[in-house]
């Protein structure tokens, strides 16, 4: 029944579209010009002066008040011959010529004959030839203005039919910006870039004091998760676990990788590379993770030692995660790699390209992204990307058909899924030490993966495992460095454990990947700087299955469901007072007084960060060697941060800490 109603309107939408369009056509010929030369009743759109003849003037006259052609039996029978001539001769002369006057009405003088007539010549200038250019650039601008109007009206009955629906209903059970007709609350990114997007949402998230709805039209509406309590359902069930449209922007990037796979893949490849996060495999990154922290330490030093004591931190924790990420995912260091730095830097500018598109909606399209350039400078960028990690995997599989990375000892003590296989490659022996890539190559061996598979994984493990890790320690380090009696109390338990050890952070020895279980202080302040700086600040979910919320309210189908990281971890009634930097928030009775979903810096759930264990000693080897070695000095302050919303958490400005060797 709304269909057929909806079929109605659109069709007399388009009739009234085409007839304005039409009128407005008419009023700029010569035939119009030359009518409205004479007097009479105002011309209006549309309908011209038929009502004045239809209801006034004509109901006024006497029928035989105009006779032309006589009236009654004996008028003229050559009535219709007439007028058809006369107005293709004055159609055709009026196509060609401009008439304007010569003759002025009071010059004529009558003659009396049969027919009207004049005894002197009457003269009108015909000299101005109507242009056909004129015509055709008329018709262009009006055939534009015509599909304007109708696309309008297509919009505006497309937006009436979105609003009917329980979809919108549902939605404006949840507060947010008002919702204008046709642009939604677009408008509320006009002028937006990824500061003003940052600043943007947390005010959202404080106005609103919970989850709030961004609505575009019925293809992209959002419900920005704020709170725990919305943000459970989502991530708690195994429904509701596709990604949402934003990340197909990393299609031509990672293709369809396990960050951005749905349904059966995803599992797959969930099932075919959890194997290569277990301990003992984390056991054996953990040394590439020690010498990386070396190299970062040398690094600093001789910084130092050219008396810049100032580090600028994004920088330097983002080479030393791209290192670690390379050497442990694809098995190559990168430093001796040739194009490593067109790799380092094509990948930050392909991040920078996607972010901007998902900061701007009307880039959403992928028409318009084209027709605006964008993909074909996206896939200038990524092509050498692809290229540097294809030879990095033709090499390797090259040395795993050689036999240079077969000793793998199989065991199938996995305990995160029992009957699963485990690949440890040793690297006695002279055998190239474990990648993520060797699993990779083998269950390509199985047959259950091919080569553009194994492409797709390894560029989403560098894409998602490079600059995560190193906005944590971004943000760590600023934390320790304003927070000066928690770093000396770190320092403190670090240094008893380092005694009983006998480390010494010159000997290049380090701590045992298990001893961090004993550091439970340094956990705590790790788990509050995650809390307060969670790396990815918001993640997004295709809402398949409508949710039903406990307060009644109901999440649709449909909806895309964007959970901002950042704001959960602020929701006052799990941390009371979420500015205060506080890593006593994670003593384990008062993270048994919390929602379980109130902290999530790796999401939860089964599309948690496969990478999280990974990451945390990753994280802990850099810290632990850095404040064992010096004294993090403030640099720059809180206040001075511009973020940016990122991919991770960033900020446009030089993030800086003071490094002060210590001498104990
Ligand atoms: C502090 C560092 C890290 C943080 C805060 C972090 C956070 C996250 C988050 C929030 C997600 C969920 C993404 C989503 O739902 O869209 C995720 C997924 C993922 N992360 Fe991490 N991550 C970190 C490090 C890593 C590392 C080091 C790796 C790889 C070695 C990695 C690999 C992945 C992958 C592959 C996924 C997708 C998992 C799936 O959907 O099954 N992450 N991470």
């Amino acid at each position: 029944m709304l269909l057929a109603a909806v079929l109605v309107l659109l069709v007399f939408g388009c009739f009234i579209a085409l007839a304005i369009v039409r009128d407005f056509q008419w009023r700029r010929t010569d035939a119009y010009r030359a009518a409205n030369l004479y007097p009479g009743a105002p011309i209006l759109p549309l309908i011209g002066n038929l009502c004045e003849l239809l209801f006034k003037n004509a109901a006024k006259r006497n029928p035989y008040a105009y006779v032309p052609f006589s009236a009654g039996p004996r008028n003229c029978i050559g009535q219709k011959f007439a007028l058809l001539e006369i107005k293709t001769v004055l159609v055709t002369l009026l196509n060609h010529f401009q008439l304007l006057p010569v003759t002025r009405r009071e010059d004529v003088v009558f003659a009396a004959d049969l027919v009207l007539r004049a005894k002197t010549p009457l003269i009108v200038n015909s000299s101005i030839e109507m242009a056909p250019e004129t015509d055709a650039a008329f018709s262009s601008f009006t055939v534009i203005v015509g599909i304007f109007l109708l696309v309008l009206l297509l919009l505006l009955i497309r937006d009436v039919f979105d609003k009917s629906g329980s979809t919108y209903a549902a939605m404006r059970q949840f507060p947010g910006p008002t919702i204008l007709p046709i642009i939604g609350t677009m408008y509320s990114s006009r002028g937006m870039n990824p500061a003003s997007t940052f600043i943007k949402f947390r005010s959202w998230a404080s106005r609103y004091g919970g989850s709030y709805t961004l609505w575009l039209n019925s293809a992209v509406f959002t419900l920005n998760i704020t709170r725990c309590q919305e943000a459970e359902p989502i991530l708690s069930g195994t429904r509701n676990t596709d990604k949402s449209m934003l990340y197909r922007f990393l299609h031509p990037l990672l293709g369809v990788g396990l960050l951005n796979s749905a349904g059966e893949k995803w599992l797959q490849r969930r099932r075919i590379l959890t194997p290569a996060f277990h301990f003992n495999i984390l056991n054996g990154f953990y040394r590439t993770f020690c010498e990386e922290s070396e190299k970062l330490a040398n690094l600093i030093d001789a910084q130092m030692s050219r008396g810049i004591t100032e580090i600028e931190l994004q920088s330097t924790m983002s080479q030393y995660t791209l290192n670690t990420i390379c050497e442990t995912s694809m098995g190559v260091k990168l430093d001796a790699m040739q194009g490593s730095e067109e790799y380092r830097s094509g990948l930050y500018k392909v991040g920078e390209l996607l972010l901007n598109r998902a900061v701007r909606p009307w880039l959403y399209s992928d028409f318009i992204f084209w027709i605006l350039g964008y993909t074909s400078r996206l896939n200038c960028l990524i092509k050498p990307l692809h290229q540097f990690t294809i030879a990095i995997i033709a090499q390797r599989r090259q040395l795993f058909r050689d036999g240079m990375l077969s000793n793998a000892q199989v065991t199938d003590t996995n305990q995160d899924q029992p009957g699963d296989t485990i690949y440890s490659l040793s690297s006695a022996s002279g055998k190239k030490r474990y990648a993520m890539l060797d699993t990779l190559l083998a269950a390509e061996v199985r047959g259950q993966i091919d080569e553009a598979g194994i492409r797709e994984e390894v560029d989403t493990f560098t894409f998602e495992g490079h600059d995560t890790t190193a906005a944590a320690l971004v943000f760590i380090c600023l934390q320790l460095a304003w927070e000066q009696e928690v770093q000396e109390r770190v320092y403190h338990e670090l240094d008893a454990l380092r005694q009983t050890k006998s480390y010494t952070t010159n000997s290049g020895q380090h701590f045992d990947p298990q001893d961090f279980g004993s550091l439970k202080y340094f956990d705590r302040v790790i788990k509050e700087c995650l809390r307060m700086w969670p790396p990815v600040t918001f993640i997004s979910r295709a809402v398949s299955e409508s949710v039903s919320l406990p307060d009644g309210r109901t999440i649709p189908r449909g909806c895309i469901a964007n959970l901002h990281i950042y704001d959960i971890h602020r929701d006052p009634e799990q941390f009371p007072d979420p500015e205060r930097f506080d890593p006593d928030r994670f003593l384990p009775e008062r993270v048994a007084t919390r929602n379980p979903y109130a902290y999530v810096p790796f999401s939860a759930g089964q599309r948690n960060c496969i990478g999280q264990k990974y990451a945390m000693l990753e994280v802990k080897a850099a810290v632990a060697h850095l404040v064992l070695r010096y004294r993090l000095l403030p640099i720059t302050q809180r206040h001075q941060i511009r973020f940016l919303t990122d991919l991770v958490l960033r900020a446009s400005n030089p993030l800086k800490v003071q490094f002060e060797r210590r001498h104990a």
